[in-house]
């Protein structure tokens, strides 16, 4: 109303210099509309409608646009956002800016003390908030990834019950040896039939049949079966969806300008509900006794018999986010870690032949896996996995809402409502960071000599996760990062034993697609052989 009658009120005014017969209500109206456009564009000529200037980060901000600021750059890079980040990133240094309709200001923050204080020292101050709700509250609920406050610190308590040493044991001759086998079995059929196998696709799926099956009691066997995955393929739709909302701040809009578009993020979601129902339906009248005694509780149990306070328990509704959260937690990420792994190994020959040696002094022979060996005994192994997740994080950027004016310690200020985003993908990429070679493939840089360690390439040294976030860092650091490393150290080792990879014939070096993780924009298409020791 305020904005009708302000738009009056210049039609008004404008108007009176018009001749009588153009000063019609319309005609005023208009008028009016075009006078305050005007204004605005000289209010906001660089910045997006509604956003305060910052004339102190003036040399760090990409030229914007009137009242939309750097929203088209945005979206014309939306595919290829992560190397576009890199050359602002480049260009700008590490602290940058940019404005987008709706959305506000947004304050990249890319350096390991700056993202301590956010993710840990003041933490408080930052959060998931609207930037998640607004655009994912019909995609994820209530779950994990779109909470703060209680309700995340609810979530993570419960689901933590399930991350213990015991339950890791359990999985490294269990399920993950399982599915390393059943993987073998799609290599051999493929070259039995003298094809080639898409690892990314064979992957995913090898990781969504685990995480199903330990998590919510559920046999998705999409590795054992060819053709569409169901499940899989409507999550891999959301994924690309939700950064598309994330990056397009009119989404809402222009969903209903694409025919079918709607329907298909319905129809997605109704597949991910009805197979989230499925497995709670079937859970609710379940008897956890086995002829073997009683079954070992996973999630969906815990998360079923928790009680408020009020004696209450989760509704279905709340138990199908809690399904949703973890599946996108569990499942692209491990998969994709595995896929830029693979591509690493082949395009680096020298790192897939010490880690063979390395698992072949450790080891020995045996398939016998344990897990203390896993974490402890295997640093080349581990180390070739963290410096592909270092390179190609599975979630290569991420953001936070300040819900207070605050000032970083380099003295930058955040005002109230500013997004402070980082993206792991660029601090791999810089040398103030890494070094010189921060660009190139060195698992060497996680090792340290050390004469008392079974392995012959030492010790493996952590980082600091605020240097290193790609399990994120602080109080929300991922809870799966020790059944993603073992699920991907078991299943690697398995294979890289039996098989030898190579990539297709003039296969294109991969690039990044543009979605909340990171997977490959083509295929890793692989020629697998058996190999002859
Ligand atoms: C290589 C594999 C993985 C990577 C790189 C990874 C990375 C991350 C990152 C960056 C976050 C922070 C996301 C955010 O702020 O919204 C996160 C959170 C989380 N991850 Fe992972 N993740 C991996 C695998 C897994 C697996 C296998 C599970 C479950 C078994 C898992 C469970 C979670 C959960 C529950 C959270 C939310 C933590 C919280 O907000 O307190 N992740 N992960």
């Amino acid at each position: 109303m305020a904005f009708i009658t302000l738009v009056r009120m210049l039609g008004d005014l404008v108007g009176a210099h018009l001749p009588v017969y153009q000063q019609s209500a319309t005609s005023k109206f208009f008028t009016g509309a075009f006078a305050l456009l005007v204004f605005a564009i000289f209010k906001y000529p660089d910045r997006a409608i509604f956003v305060r200037p910052r004339p102190d980060l003036k040399g760090q901000a990409p030229r914007g646009y009137p009242l939309v600021g750097n929203m088209l750059e945005i979206i014309w890079n939306r595919e290829n956002q992560l190397d576009a980040y890199l050359e602002t990133h480049k260009r700008y240094g590490p602290v940058f800016t940019k404005t987008v309709p709706i959305m506000g200001r947004y304050i990249a923050i890319n350096t390991p003390h700056l993202l301590e204080h956010i993710l840990k020292n003041n933490m408080d101050n930052y959060v998931k908030g609207y930037l998640f709700s607004h655009h994912l509250r019909d995609i994820l609920g209530h779950g994990i990834f779109v909470s703060d406050g209680a309700q995340w610190r609810f979530h993570r308590k419960t689901a933590s019950n399930v991350f213990t040493t015991r339950f890791y044991r359990s999985l490294v001759n269990g399920a993950f040896k399982s599915g390393a086998e059943e993987l073998c079995r799609v290599f051999d059929r493929n070259i039995a039939r003298g094809t080639m196998v898409d690892l990314q696709s064979l992957f995913s799926r090898l990781t969504l049949d685990a995480f199903g099956k330990l998590t919510f009691g559920m046999d998705f066997q999409s590795l054992s079966k060819d053709g569409p995955n169901e499940f899989g393929d409507a999550f891999d739709f959301l994924a690309v969806e939700f950064d598309a909302r994330v990056t397009n701040p009119f989404w809402f809009l222009t969903d209903r300008l694409i025919p079918g578009k709607v329907r298909r993020v319905q129809k997605a979601l109704e597949i991910l509900d009805s197979y989230a129902q499925q497995a709670i339906t079937k859970r609710r009248c379940e008897d956890r006794t086995t002829a073997e005694g009683p079954r070992t509780r996973d999630m969906l149990d815990f998360f079923i018999n928790y009680r408020f306070e009020d004696g209450t328990a989760m509704d279905d509704e709340a138990l199908r986010d809690v399904f949703k959260n973890f599946m996108i937690a569990g499942r692209d990420t491990t998969a994709q870690g595995l896929t830029w792994m693979f591509y690493h190994l082949m395009a680096n020959p020298h790192a897939l032949t010490n880690l063979r040696k390395e698992v072949a002094v450790v080891m020995g022979d045996s398939d016998e896996f344990e897990y203390e060996t896993l974490t402890q005994r295997l640093p080349y192994a581990k180390a070739v996995f963290y410096e592909t997740l270092r390179l190609y994080p599975p979630v290569p950027k991420n953001g936070k809402v300040a819900l207070e004016d605050d000032i970083l310690p380099d003295g930058t200020r955040i005002d109230k409502g500013d997004i402070v985003v980082f993206s792991n993908y660029c601090m791999a990429r810089s040398t103030d960071i890494w070094g010189e070679d921060a660009e190139r493939f060195v698992p060497e840089r996680w090792l340290v000599e050390d004469s008392a360690a079974l392995s012959p390439f030492g010790r493996f040294r952590m980082e600091s996760t605020f240097k290193f976030p790609s399990f994120n860092a602080g109080p929300r650091i991922c809870l799966g990062q020790t059944f993603a490393t073992i699920e991907a150290l078991v299943t690697t080792i398995y294979v890289v034993r039996r098989y030898d990879f190579a990539l297709a014939p003039n296969h294109p070096v991969p690039k990044p697609k543009g979605s909340v993780t990171i997977p490959m924009m083509e295929e890793l298409k692989t020629r697998v052989s058996h190999r002859h020791t």
